[in-house]
């Protein structure tokens, strides 16, 4: 399992090792030690997926607040997606600014998303099933969101904003400028290497 840490340094890319044969392939998906000498501990209590039928389907921004706040760790079974999180520590250097990285079956590359970002995929493929591991049980009172299209955040979704297919709820929430909550607050974290 080789990791690199994103321009925002809390957020760890993963890319496990394929093992190829006449048969196909295999992988490890998730090693604990990995990721905890990569990323830190933490204490995954959920697993989710996601099937997306259009490409150009848009899930997010979305976050859970205290005492809820979710990790995520974010991988593709089928097609492709572009993964954003936008970091929204108070007080980070980075705040208001994202990264955003293809993840697919094809690349099989994870994505470490911390508490303190809100995060959301557009799907490039028809047929998406996207995967993840999180770190607090899912809490509809705890569920908060931003604007996906807040023009403050300036992200590329790489889609005519008009093609998007969205639900109901992810159209309603709030641009970062609008949320006067503090939500989460920048404490400095280190990521080590991975043996
Ligand atoms: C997220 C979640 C949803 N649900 C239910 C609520 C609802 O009836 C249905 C669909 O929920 P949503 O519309 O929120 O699903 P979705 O838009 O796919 O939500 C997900 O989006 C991505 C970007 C994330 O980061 C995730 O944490 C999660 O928020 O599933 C659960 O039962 N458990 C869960 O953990």
């Amino acid at each position: 399992m080789r990791h690199e840490t994103l321009a925002i340094p809390d957020l760890v890319l993963f890319t496990p090792d394929i093992h190829g044969d006449e048969r196909g392939t295999f992988a490890e998906t998730f090693r604990a030690d990995c990721f905890e000498a990569a990323a830190g501990a933490a204490d995954f209590v959920q697993d989710n997926q996601s099937w997306s039928k259009p490409a150009g389907t848009v899930r997010g921004l979305h976050f859970q607040i205290a005492p809820s706040a979710q990790g995520k760790l974010v991988r593709v079974l089928q097609g492709a997606i572009r993964d954003v999180a936008v970091d929204i520590r108070v007080g980070s250097e980075t705040y208001g600014e994202h990264v955003a990285v293809e993840l697919s079956a094809e690349n099989w590359r994870q994505l470490w998303i911390p508490p303190g970002f809100a995060h959301g995929f557009v799907t490039l493929e028809p047929d998406t099933a996207v995967a993840y591991k999180v770190t607090a049980h899912y809490d509809a009172k705890a569920e908060r969101g931003l604007a996906w299209d807040d023009p403050a955040l300036g992200i590329d979704w790489g889609i005519d904003p008009g093609e998007a297919t969205l639900s109901r709820k992810d159209l309603s929430w709030p641009r970062l400028a609008d949320v006067d909550t503090v939500y989460f607050r920048h404490e400095g974290s280190e990521a080590v290497s991975c043996a």
